[in-house]
């Protein structure tokens, strides 16, 4: 592996009587896209919440670059490089694809009152900047031709790349995606694979993903950690989890 950037050691978070995720760990290392995979209510969106401060954990340790963020408030999670996408599309839907991409901009910018209600110094500049890195994330996204559409007359998979688009106006090093092919045809997940291979070297990014679509998993992962029940059952190369007997027996056993 190369240069360890994230790690979670021992995770657990119990909801009342319900253990959702038993002691897990992972270690990824620079540029490196790992997935998260298991049957339904495995623990894999409790893992993101876990990690991004929407939930606080029982027990275990979050780190990033070598910091301890376990229990840091969202925000907090997010200026210092983890930016993430949700399962259930979250975008501001009357609002054009635009300017969706700047205000998630403006939560990495802090104004003093006077500088935002006279509109003037260092406001007028940033806009101009956070103009201008919008257009450049729809480029990179393959969007720029709705930029002034409203976000619901967006197609599905393009609202699915706007959500990758605001998660990269925070200016991540590491980027969660909770199930990003959901609903996407075969031939919208294949571009989308590529897609995220060149803003993984372009942005210099590391990856975590869920996802069910196990063509889409076993494509583009590096590394495979899978949960069942809360507990870690495997971790491997797609190859591996593949062929792996607790694997097979886990998704078998569902529904
Ligand atoms: N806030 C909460 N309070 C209580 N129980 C919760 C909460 N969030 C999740 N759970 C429970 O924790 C377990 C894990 O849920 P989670 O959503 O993390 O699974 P998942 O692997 O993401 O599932 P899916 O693939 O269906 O999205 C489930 O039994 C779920 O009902």
């Amino acid at each position: 592996m190369t240069d360890r950037l994230f790690s979670i050691d021992g995770l657990t978070v119990v909801f009342g009587g319900l253990s959702a995720l038993h002691q897990l760990n992972i270690e990824i290392g620079q540029g490196e896209i790992i997935g998260l995979i298991g049957p339904n209510g495995a623990g894999k969106t409790t893992a993101f919440n876990a990690i991004t401060g929407l939930v606080r954990p029982t027990s275990g340790r979050v780190t990033l670059r070598n910091t301890d963020i376990t229990g840091w408030a969202p925000a907090r999670v997010a200026r210092f490089g983890i930016a993430r996408t949700f399962q259930n599309i979250r975008l501001y839907e009357d609002m054009p694809v635009r300017e969706n991409v700047m205000v998630a901009a403006h939560a990495s910018i802090r104004y003093n009152f006077l500088e935002a209600v006279s509109g003037l110094g260092r406001f007028r500049s940033d806009e101009r900047r956070v103009y201008d890195q919008a257009d450049n994330l729809l480029e990179l996204m393959g969007l720029t031709e709705f930029a002034n559409e409203k976000a619901r007359a967006l197609p599905y998979g393009s609202q699915r790349k706007l959500e990758v688009a605001r998660a990269l106006a925070l200016k991540p090093v590491l980027l969660l995606l909770d199930e990003p092919v959901a609903g996407m045809n075969p031939r919208e997940t294949i571009e989308f694979s590529q897609l995220l291979r060149k803003i993984r070297d372009d942005l210099h990014l590391t990856i975590v993903l869920i996802e069910h679509d196990m063509g889409f998993v076993m494509d583009i992962c590096t590394k495979i950690r899978v949960i069942d029940h809360g507990v870690p059952i495997a971790w491997g190369t797609p190859k591996e989890i593949q062929n792996d007997p607790k694997v097979i027996a886990a998704y078998l056993g569902e529904g």
